[in-house]
């Protein structure tokens, strides 16, 4: 079993959760929750199973005492970018890092590829794997008409203040332009983004949405299955997808 370690228990983190009860390879062992509002509670009681399992701790719980006596192989992160300051940590002792958190600075990021080099991390703005096969699917249709006009949308809930990281993404892998993300903020869309490609007389439309939080979850538990069997290295979704595709394509028998 690989046992997980979750930090972040908000919105999306208190969601994120669900797909890890059912599986049958890792065993999610704690979560992390900035606020000790819900400390000594487990996270399997907010999807109403019959089972207590993952014990909720509190950020003054969390020292490297804490993770000596609740061992993990993977911490997924679900909270802010300034949760980054405990990567270090993790790092020193040998855990894999699968973070979740849409937008980091530039020196987290150079942060991030330092601590890459004592331990394997994996960073995805948007964890779904549907939003990483459209990923794949948009640079496979900009490769084959490089003259189409290229427009991003991305709507989210009202609440949400910064601009899609998932629209940033796509729009520095196609090398467009950020004046090219359009953002919708209403009610509460969890999360919807579609790729225009603008042609003389015609239009290719590339849309992903997210009906549950549970989306992420479900990605988040690939990543750690994946990000498991590496040493060190930062790393993203694309890889993950890329590296399983040819495994699957080279276990394909050829007639
Ligand atoms: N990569 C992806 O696919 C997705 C990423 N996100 C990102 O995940 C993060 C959380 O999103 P939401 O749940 O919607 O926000 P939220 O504000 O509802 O939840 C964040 C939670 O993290 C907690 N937190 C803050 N600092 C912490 C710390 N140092 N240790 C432990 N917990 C801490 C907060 O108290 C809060 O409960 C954001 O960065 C968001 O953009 C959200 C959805 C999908
Ligand atoms: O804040 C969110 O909720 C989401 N954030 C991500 C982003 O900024 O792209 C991903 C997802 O759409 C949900």
């Amino acid at each position: 079993m690989i046992r997980v370690g979750f930090m972040g228990f908000g919105q999306t983190g208190r969601e994120a959760v669900f797909p890890f009860f059912g599986s049958k390879r890792v065993d999610l062992c704690w979560v992390m929750k900035h606020s000790d509002e819900l400390r000594g509670l487990y996270a399997s009681s907010f999807h109403h199973l019959d089972y207590d399992k993952a014990p909720i701790f509190s950020e003054c719980d969390w020292s490297e005492e804490f993770l000596i006596q609740n061992p993990v192989d993977v911490v997924v992160d679900f909270s802010n970018s300034s949760n980054v300051c405990k990567y270090d940590l993790l790092a020193r002792h040998g855990i894999r890092i699968v973070s979740a958190v849409s937008k980091y600075s530039d020196e987290e990021v150079a942060l991030l590829q330092q601590l890459s080099t004592q331990t394997a991390i994996i960073w995805s703005p948007n964890i779904t794997l549907g939003i990483n096969i459209l990923l794949m699917a948009s640079r496979f249709i900009q490769a084959a008409t490089p003259e189409a006009d290229i427009q991003i949308l991305e709507s989210h809930f009202k609440d949400k203040k910064e601009i899609s990281g998932t629209a940033q993404r796509i729009a520095d892998t196609l090398g467009v332009d950020h004046d090219n993300i359009h953002s919708i903020r209403a009610g509460g869309i969890l999360g919807e983004h579609e790729i225009i490609f603008g042609y003389p007389y015609q239009t290719i439309r590339l849309s992903h949405d997210t009906i549950s939080r549970r989306a992420f979850g479900r990605g988040a538990l690939s990543c750690c299955r994946w990000i498991y069997k590496k040493k060190t290295g930062l790393f993203n979704m694309s890889d993950m997808l890329v590296e399983d595709m040819r495994d699957w394509l080279n276990g394909l028998e050829i007639a």
